[in-house]
């Protein structure tokens, strides 16, 4: 309010003596004073504008449009007049001022004022841009730190209201758009509901989880000045049904990265496989799930034995999963993970999975390439108390004594456990009912094989 005082009175007394000047003044003198006045008002003025004009860009990106994206929360809660965008690929609405008069914003103590204006130019485009105000005391604090949190926060803003997308390399891509140079991924958008706070984990492992990404996210300087390429390995495996695909949605929710589904029976070389990373944007998860299974990858000294032996008897039968026909090698899949290749693009997490830990070659998860194992087990207490949550919303109940301990020896899944909540999901006590049944089963089955238990269960 002050500012404006004092800005209302400045601009009526300019108006009256320049009114005067030209008046009284020839031409050319006026001209004088004019020039004159202005240096005059630059000197004494109290406050800094900087105007950020439409299609300005700055390291590929608009700045307007990053300033917009910053404003939109703060006009949508104090602009009187607004302009509803919908960005491409955006999950919500935001919202542009669309008056001159101005909105406070505050950062770190300083006051910055933001208006926008629109001139209609004619014949030609209507020119935009916003006007940001601020004390001169402030000037070498905006310049170094908030216009740096502006554009940060316009680029977080933008990363979360992001739709994510999930891409393919089955069939060969979208013919269409080849033309663009991106046919051999085909996107669909992604609204996979898997959450941290959903998954059924123990409550170590997903806050370790989470802390490495979150750590591997915001790292960019270190990974540069380590001299390694930024990207991390995640290598995932357990039993079918323990959360391995729920996991990797949950990590794509979290960090919002696209994921890339990498189909390796559906790459026809290696070096397509190398122009599949190379057409990887940046921010994403790249995923080989049940590697294992998509092609001949176990262990190179194991594969070297069995070759010496089949030479000796080359009438033996070829195990199942065996594909000698297959087109992608193992030493194409590592040049995948961190070849050279590899530095074509940054911040991506490439993640395998597998039901078969012992069928791989290690070389494919040695740290570098796989930087971190995550086992994913049957479902113990501490995991079932998310899903009982989740499904049941109940965090007690009497059975769940029985449910602990029977945990401690029987082993369900958590794909498992969920069946069995779902199933009765509106009457909680029929669901632990029916899951106890179940475990018991799961139990007296394990004891008639005479099994000794394989697993540890998740906690
Ligand atoms: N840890 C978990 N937390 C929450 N839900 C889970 C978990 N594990 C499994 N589920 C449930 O079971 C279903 C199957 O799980 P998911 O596909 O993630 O398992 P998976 O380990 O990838 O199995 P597969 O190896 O067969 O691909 C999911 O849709 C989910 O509802």
């Amino acid at each position: 309010m002050e500012m404006w005082a004092s800005l209302g009175t400045a601009i009526a007394s300019i108006v009256f003596i320049r009114s005067m000047a030209r008046e009284f003044l020839p031409p050319e003198l006026y001209q004088q004073f004019r020039i004159l006045m202005l240096k005059l008002w630059k000197y004494f003025s109290s406050y800094v504008t900087i105007i950020i004009e439409e299609n300005e860009v700055m390291k590929g990106r608009e700045v307007y449009e990053l300033v917009q994206s910053y404003l939109s929360p703060l006009s949508s809660s104090a602009a009187s007049r607004l302009k509803l965008n919908r960005p491409k690929n955006a999950k919500d609405f935001t919202f542009t001022m669309y008056e001159s008069r101005p909105i406070l914003d505050e950062f770190d103590g300083l006051k910055a004022w933001w208006t926008f204006h629109s001139i209609e130019r004619p014949a030609l485009n209507e020119k935009r841009y916003f006007e940001l105000k601020f004390h001169k005391k402030d000037r070498s604090r905006v310049l170094s730190s908030y216009l740096s949190h502006v554009m940060a926060e316009a680029k977080s803003l933008e990363l979360r209201n992001r739709q994510l997308k999930i891409y393919t390399n089955q069939g060969g891509g979208d013919a269409r758009s080849y033309f663009y140079g991106h046919g051999l991924w085909t996107p669909v958008v992604f609204e996979h509901p898997a959450t941290f706070e959903t998954l059924a984990l123990h409550p170590e492992l997903k806050e370790d989880i989470k802390q490495d990404l979150q750590m591997f996210s915001q790292r960019e300087k270190y990974y540069k000045e380590v001299g390694r390429v930024w990207k991390r390995g995640y290598f995932l495996y357990g039993p079918p049904g323990t959360g391995k695909t729920s996991l990797i949605a949950a990590i794509a929710n979290y960090l919002q990265y696209d994921i890339y589904d990498l189909d390796l029976n559906e790459a026809k070389s290696d070096s397509q496989l190398r122009k599949l990373l190379i057409a990887t944007n940046n921010k994403s998860i790249i995923v080989i799930e049940d590697i294992d299974c998509s092609l001949d990858l176990s262990d190179r000294k194991k594969k070297a034995k069995k070759e010496s032996k089949e030479d000796q008897n080359p009438a033996a039968e070829k195990p199942e999963n065996e594909t000698p026909e297959s087109k992608v090698t193992l030493s194409g899949v590592l040049n995948f993970t961190d070849g050279l290749w590899s530095c074509c693009g940054s911040e991506r997490i490439i993640i395998f999975t597998t039901n078969n830990k012992d069928r791989l070659d290690s070389a494919l998860l040695r740290p570098g390439r796989m930087d971190k194992h995550i086992h994913l087990s049957f479902c113990g207490f501490s995991a079932f108390r998310v899903l009982s949550k989740n499904y049941l919303r109940i965090e007690e109940h009497p059975l769940f004594q029985e449910i602990e301990v029977l945990m401690e020896t029987a082993q369900l899944t958590p794909a498992e456990v969920s069946e069995e909540l779902l199933s009765s999901s509106s009457d909680a006590t029929a669901a632990l009912l029916k899951l106890i049944d179940a475990l018991r089963r799961a139990k007296e089955k394990a004891a008639l094989m005479g099994e000794k238990d394989p697993h540890v269960p998740a906690e």
